[in-house]
């Protein structure tokens, strides 16, 4: 019996990873695909035409920078609906409007224009029926400097050059946002908890709790919500 099956996970799950920059979402992914024979949905930094220029000014790339985001999520969306789920995916598309788009606009580097464009065309793309959300939404959380010590370990120079309010400023949003999140179904889980890379066995207890949150909101939806 492989991992899936062995935890009760439905081949079709779609699990999303949440957190803040640097956290570890990516190596929860990848982790996670490999135990369950996922596919992925990746962040593609390095191939993102924005990013490098977004760091240096807020101001002149924050609109532009957030409608290439939606846009590659939306794709990604769309490829994760085509194969029938399956995935799991680096980073939800709630988090570049609850967070990202938000946090620049209440800080001044987004105009209110601009906001306002990007955020009708989000709830236009995603807050409707036809949009599938996901099974669950995993959201890693650890301590500030435990977080910051990861960004500046793993040393994308954009990041090295960015203050360090800007990454607390977006911690604490983080922790108010998951608190008041209710899209899909959330497990929390805490980076002190687990070590994926140096203990391999670390994944196990995760998947089981994977496995049982999926199937408790099947079975909730099932009961409560008419079939199609
Ligand atoms: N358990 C761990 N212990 C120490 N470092 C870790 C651990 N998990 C991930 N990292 C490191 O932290 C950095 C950020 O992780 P990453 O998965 O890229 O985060 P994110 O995708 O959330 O930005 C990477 O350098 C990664 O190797
Ligand atoms: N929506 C976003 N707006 C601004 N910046 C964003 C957004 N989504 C991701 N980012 C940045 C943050 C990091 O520098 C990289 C990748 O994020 P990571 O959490 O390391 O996967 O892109």
């Amino acid at each position: 019996m492989n991992a899936r099956e062995k935890f009760g996970i439905p081949h079709d799950s779609v699990i999303t990873i949440a957190g803040t920059v640097g956290v570890g979402k990516s190596t929860m992914t990848n982790s996670l695909s490999q135990a369950l024979n996922f596919r992925t949905s990746f962040e593609k930094v390095e191939k993102n035409p924005y990013l490098d220029s977004f760091y240096k000014n807020f101001e002149r790339w924050s609109f532009h920078l957030q409608i290439y985001f939606l846009a590659e999520r939306f794709k990604e969306q769309k490829k994760i609906f085509e194969y029938g789920g399956g995935f799991i995916q680096d980073r939800s598309i709630y988090e570049d409007t609850g967070i990202f788009a938000k946090m620049h606009y209440d800080k001044g580097t987004m105009s209110p224009t601009d906001y306002d464009t990007y955020t009708s065309l989000f709830d236009a793309m995603v807050m409707t029926p036809y949009f599938p959300h996901p099974d669950l939404l995993i959201y890693l959380e650890g301590s500030f400097d435990d977080v910051v010590g990861r960004i500046k370990e793993r040393g994308r120079p954009m990041e090295q050059e960015t203050p360090i309010e800007y990454w607390e400023e977006m911690y604490n949003r983080y922790e108010d946002w998951i608190d008041d999140f209710n899209a899909c179904p959330v497990l929390r889980l805490n980076i002190a908890d687990y070590d994926l890379l140096n203990d391999e066995d670390s994944v196990e207890p995760i998947l089981e709790k994977i496995g049982h949150f999926i199937q408790q909101a099947r079975k909730w939806r099932a009961s409560h919500l008419p079939s199609s």
